[in-house]
């Protein structure tokens, strides 16, 4: 071992000292230094932490132990009659007992120990001669009746919780209360206790116990202390003037001067609360027959319980219209625009939503963010308004450039909901000159685009990813007003990070610069999605989420159920569903969700020809189409929209009714975001599930929102016998084409596509039921990808 010697210099400091001294210092990174018995450093110190612990364990040991002897020797001394007076007492008073065992284990110095709170320094006022102490108090029952003055636990504490319980009820805490009133309804008022107590046997004792008021016909007064009841140390009972009397007399000795609040320490009566119903029971085991306490307890266990359900359920309704307009502010108070604030007042927005409030104030101090809130609760005004904030900003900041830059892209999965958004921009900018949005969707022409891009500049953009990759591709002059973005969103931002959009948006994000603000949106933000939005968001990104830990994610205004019916007669439950709802409802409004879009056209057709008032809206018709029947089912009553899952998400149709769903949604967000088109902006509505049984695994996915089981609607015969005409009816291609689109969606869901076999044969029945002969026969390159190649029932094109 190397080891180094250092000369200080010492006189200094010793004068008397050698002028030098030499130390052995260890070396950087070398051997132990040596204590006592070799241990090192460390084993030394944490051999004297042991030491220390032990220490103060040994000493609350002794503490304990002295405490519980001198309970002891009290309720020896009060139990026989004698006065708790050393020198008249034989063999040997409490006191001197206690103060023996004290010196016993502490000696010297053994009154450092004694708390005054805790022990009998003065005697105790001994009793009355009028009434002189029974010496014959039977201990079992005493001890039967703990929970009021038994002190024979092991550790002594458990008693004491007790007692504490009950002087918190004298002050109002009433934690330990129910204890005390036995046989009664818990709540007493005046004390904050839950429920009133009744019973007069139980009253009494309890009175005798604690010092109550005894007035037997005041029901109030019930658990309630005497005002006169007071806590004297070590006074065997309470100098409540009646307390002490009726204590001797039941034979249990008040015990409430036992307890000094220092020895309570954090024993408080939190316990207690735990135990109430237990202790009850216990109680009602022990007592006469008589007493009906059992009912009673479970009277109380039930009144708790639908008291807790209430307070749930009030508390949930409550925080779901709080999130559509809670907000005490005004949008003026939040540092939007006056021109802003003026459209908005325009458009009837007074105040603020819970998202529009938590989000505003985050994006203005230019934080990225990724806000979750319920569907129909404001997200879209939430970015846009500090979307135009931020245009503003940069407008007056910037300097005139020739090409104007595009200072905010808002990014949707669909033209219809890109639509909306642009539209919802417009009124926002009413008052702002000069400001204005531009939308770049699919199912337009393209030069269209270029030519309204170059003749009405905007500084806001909303587009679909794929025109938008369209444009940045293809060097239109796009991709250069884009390097002056400051703020980029994405609605539905879970969905475009989804599979299906990610390599678009991955390919957009690089084009875009990096210095910029990112806002993520949408009621449903999976944990996979969360991982990914790392590829937008910056690392110091705030999460807003409006919805509470525990809260279903879907809007609790919203009624959810679900009808289990074999596959080949939904379309008659359908129809069903849809005249029920329409003979209760005057200003009816639905919209009956399909799996895809050619099953939407063959219901469609088949309501149709039922002669119902209904409209379709699909990705497989022209964007022109969707776009009028998007405006008419907007602005119209007693209307039923037939769609696929291109209106699923963010499309705000206003006061719709009922959401049906036919067919299993592809996931529990899919499910989430069609329930949304009801119950919008704090109303009411609807959402029915229809499934076949073999489709109920999507109920396990469920299970955390409010989705009851209805049974199915009764079809008439006549009502069967008419949709099958109507069926007849329909083009055979129609339902041919609905055929290879029902088997490929249930092909991508693996839940079902697990078992081909069973697959091929439900697709069969469908085939059945829409009335075909026979399935039709698919190409060989669709079934092999289906991989669907060996399995029976499958027909392939020659
Ligand atoms: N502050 C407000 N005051 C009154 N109405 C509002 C307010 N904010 C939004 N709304 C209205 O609430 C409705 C729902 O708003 P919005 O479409 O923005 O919801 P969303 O949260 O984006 O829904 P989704 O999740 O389906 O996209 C709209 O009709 C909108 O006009």
């Amino acid at each position: 071992m190397i080891t180094t010697i250092i000369v200080r210099e010492t006189s200094r400091t010793f004068p008397r000292s050698p002028p030098f001294s030499l130390f052995w210092a260890r070396p950087m990174g070398g051997g132990p230094r040596t204590f006592p018995g070799g241990l090192n450093k460390w084993q030394w110190k944490r051999l004297h932490e042991k030491k220390a612990i032990n220490k103060e364990k040994r000493l609350l040991d002794q503490e304990k132990q002295l405490y519980q002897a001198r309970l002891r020797s009290q309720i020896r001394a009060s139990v026989s009659g004698q006065p708790d007076d050393p020198s008249s007492v034989t063999p040997m008073s409490p006191q001197a007992h206690v103060k023996a065992l004290a010196d016993r284990f502490l000696k010297p110095g053994a009154e450092d120990l004694w708390n005054e709170d805790d022990g009998p320094i003065h005697s105790p006022p001994k009793p009355s001669p009028s009434k002189p102490i029974d010496p014959l108090i039977d201990h079992s029952k005493m001890q039967q009746k703990r929970g009021f003055c038994c002190l024979r636990n092991d550790d002594g504490y458990d008693n004491l919780l007790r007692f504490r319980g009950n002087l918190q009820q004298k002050r109002g805490f009433c934690k330990g209360h129910n204890l005390m009133g036995f046989k009664g309804k818990m709540g007493q008022k005046k004390n904050g206790c839950p429920g009133n107590v009744k019973g007069k046997v139980k009253k009494k004792f309890y009175n005798k116990r604690i010092g109550c008021s005894s007035s037997d016909d005041d029901e109030e007064d019930y658990g309630k202390v005497s005002e006169n009841a007071r806590w004297p140390r070590f006074n065997f009972v309470g100098n409540g003037a009646k307390s002490e009397e009726e204590g001797e007399k039941g034979g249990i000795k008040s015990v409430r001067g036992f307890m000094g609040n220092a020895t309570l320490g954090k024993y408080d009566v939190k316990v207690i609360k735990r135990r109430i119903v237990k202790e009850l029971e216990e109680y009602a085991d022990q007592e006469d027959e008589e007493t009906d306490l059992a009912d009673t307890i479970q009277e109380i266990r039930h009144e708790i319980y639908e008291k807790k359900k209430m307070e749930e359920s009030e508390a949930q309704e409550i925080s779901n219209e709080d999130e559509f307009v809670a907000s005490e502010k005004r949008f003026e108070d939040c540092g939007v625009s006056p021109l802003t604030v003026k459209a908005l007042t325009d458009a009837g927005y007074a105040m603020m939503t819970k998202v529009q409030e938590d989000t505003l104030s985050v994006c203005l101090e230019g934080k990225d963010a990724l806000v979750k809130s319920r569907a129909g609760t404001g997200k879209t005004a939430a970015f846009l308004l500090p979307a135009i904030e931020t245009v503003l900003k940069a407008t007056v900041s910037g300097k005139a450039q020739r090409v104007p830059p595009v200072y905010v892209l808002i990014l949707c999965p669909t033209r219809e909901l890109a639509s909306q958004i642009a539209a919802e921009t417009r009124v926002l900018l009413k008052y702002h000159d000069g400001l204005d949005v531009q939308m770049l969707v699919g199912g337009t022409r393209f030069k269209d685009d270029l030519k309204r891009l170059e003749s009405d500049p905007c500084q806001i953009l909303v587009a679909t990813p794929g025109r938008l990759l369209d444009h940045i591709e293809s060097r239109s002059g796009l991709s250069v007003r884009l390097m002056g973005l400051k703020m980029l969103v994405l609605d539905e931002a879970d969905h475009l990070l989804n599979l299906g959009f990610r390599k678009d948006m991955e390919k957009i994000t690089d084009c875009l610069p990096r210095r910029r603000q990112s806002l993520l949106f949408s009621a449903t933000v999976p944990k996979e999605v969360r991982r990914i939005s790392q590829l937008v968001l910056k690392r110091d990104h705030a999460l807003v989420n409006t919805v509470d830990a525990g809260c279903p994610d879907s809007n609790s205004k919203v009624k959810q159920s679900y009808v289990i019916a074999s596959h080949d007669i939904h379309f008659q439950v359908v129809y069903q569903l849809l005249k029920d709802h329409i003979s209760g409802m005057t200003d009816y409004k639905v919209i009956v969700f399909c799996t895809t879009g050619m099953v939407t056209s063959l219901m469609y057709l088949l309501l149709r020809e039922m002669r119902l008032n209904v409209r379709e809206i699909h990705s497989r018709k022209p964007q022109l189409y969707r776009s009028r029947i998007v405006e008419e089912f907007k602005q119209s009553k007693r209307l039923i929209l037939i769609s696929s899952d291109v209106s699923a998400r963010g499309m705000n149709f206003p006061d719709v009714t009922l959401v049906i769903q036919v067919g299993t949604p592809s996931d529990r967000d899919q499910y989430i975001h069609r329930l949304g088109r009801t119950g919008r902006a704090g109303k009411d509505g609807e959402g029915i599930m229809v499934l076949a049984p073999w489709e109920v695994h999507i109920l396990e996915d469920l299970k955390d929102l409010p989705v009851e089981r209805s049974s199915a609607p009764h079809v008439d015969q006549d009502a069967k016998s008419k949709m099958e005409e109507s069926m007849a009816k329909i083009d055979v291609s129609v339902k041919e084409a609905a055929y290879h689109a029902w088997l490929g969606y249930y092909n991508s869901l693996s839940e079902i596509s697990r078992d081909k076999t069973s697959l091929v044969e439900r697709a069969n029945q469908f085939c059945e039921s829409i009335g075909l002969d026979k399935p039709p026969a698919l190409f060989r390159k669709t079934v092999v990808k289906m991989g669907l190649k060996d399995i029976p029932g499958i027909r392939i094109r020659k």
